[in-house]
């Protein structure tokens, strides 16, 4: 558990246990299975049941589930229990806000992201809360294509924000293992072309990009801040972009634009040496712009953005533009060789992990 989670009571995983039963959308069996896991594990601790045959596949994914939590305590899987709800009580009501409102048109065709036009801005909502927003490959190609449109289409700006308690933990570590030794060249390279694409895309949006930042922020979602126009952050926020304790090197463009940002002195404690941000250090430092209560962060900043976006689109892209075109040729060249460089990194943990 972090800092950034509190012990929650019994009466709120009661509640949790009564949010569960209103949903009017069914979760899908993985969730499903983790819910069960942690009821069992919270109400009777580690699972001591014994093993189901391997063909009663049910209960048998039911005990696997269970038995993988090992000895978490049970305060702690009452508490994940009521913060995987809340993920999906709230993924459901900005499922059902869409819904509700005819001004506010939702785009099909994702996955891992949401995303919705309503007041002249376009949002794009990391959306794996129960994962805390890992950035999956699936999810890097998904807003790259929401990048892409969302440049081109009738809103003024665009706007980057989480879904549930974290805005995301960056990377999804998944995405790097299982791999075969004769599999890791490519992927490394994969990886980088991917990134490089990614990044790009922040460097050549054309509108005014905003992120709301709305809960914990860890590695390339904390990097590419640097190349939003404005980021807003709940005082819950934090950034942490722990790089050489994972064995790899920054990106985003952010070995250029955090020294520039910041200093020097002030970067290097960040990149080199993961230190972790609370939201009034971050702007004190000037990645973030302004910090707001989290009791009031989603009204107050939204009332914000609603003014911004109703002040002259063109005007705003030509500024944006004119703001960003001075260095875009310099980012360009920063990101080309952040990913190289971490392509190497890559691949030399991959060779000491395996060989
Ligand atoms: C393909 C292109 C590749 C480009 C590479 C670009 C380089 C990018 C670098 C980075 O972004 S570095 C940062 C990577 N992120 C992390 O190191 C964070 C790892 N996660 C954590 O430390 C913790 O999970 C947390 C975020 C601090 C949250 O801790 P908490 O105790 O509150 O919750 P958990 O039970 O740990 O998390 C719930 C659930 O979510 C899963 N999860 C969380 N973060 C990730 C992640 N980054 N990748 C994959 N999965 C993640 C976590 O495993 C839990 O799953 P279950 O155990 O419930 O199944």
């Amino acid at each position: 558990m972090t800092a950034a989670t509190m012990q929650v009571s019994q009466k709120d995983f009661e509640k949790a246990q009564e949010q569960l039963k209103l949903l009017k959308k069914d979760p899908g069996n993985e969730t499903k299975l983790k819910l069960y896991a942690l009821f069992k594990q919270a109400t009777e601790g580690p699972c001591s049941a014994p093993k189901p045959g391997m063909l009663d596949f049910v209960k048998k994914a039911k005990w696997d589930a269970w038995n993988s939590l090992g000895n978490l305590s049970q305060d702690n899987a009452r508490q994940k229990y009521t913060e995987l709800v809340s993920s999906l009580v709230s993924a459901e009501s900005a499922g059902q806000k869409k819904d509700a409102s005819p001004e506010e048109s939702g785009h099909d065709g994702y996955e891992t992201i949401l995303v919705t036009t309503k007041n002249n801005i376009t949002k794009i909502m990391f959306n794996r809360p129960d994962r805390k927003n890992a950035i999956n490959h699936k999810m890097y190609r998904e807003i790259i294509k929401a990048l892409e449109e969302a440049g081109k289409d009738d809103s003024t700006i665009a706007v980057i924000t989480g879904n549930g308690d974290y805005y995301s933990s960056g990377n999804d570590l998944n995405n790097f293992t299982n791999i075969q030794p004769g599999e890791m060249e490519k992927m490394a390279k994969d990886g980088a072309v991917l990134l490089k694409e990614f990044v790009g895309h922040f460097i050549d949006f054309p509108k005014p990009l905003i992120a709301v930042v709305n809960g914990p922020a860890i590695g390339i979602c904390v990097t590419v801040l640097g190349l939003c126009d404005i980021v807003y952050a709940s005082d819950r926020a934090t950034f942490h972009s722990p790089f050489s304790q994972l064995g790899q090197s920054p990106e985003g463009c952010s070995s250029y634009l955090f020294p520039k940002i910041m200093g020097s002195a002030k970067a290097n404690e960040i990149l080199l040496f993961n230190k972790k941000l609370t939201a009034a250090e971050a702007c004190a430092q000037g990645l973030v712009t302004e910090v707001f209560p989290d009791s009031t962060f989603q009204k107050e900043v939204w009332a914000k953005l609603e003014a911004y976006a109703s002040l002259p689109k063109n005007s705003l892209a030509v500024s944006k533009q004119l703001l960003r075109n001075v260095e875009k040729e310099k980012l360009h060249a920063v990101n080309s060789k952040e990913c190289e460089v971490l392509k190497e990194r890559t691949l030399a943990e991959f060779q000491q992990t395996y060989c």
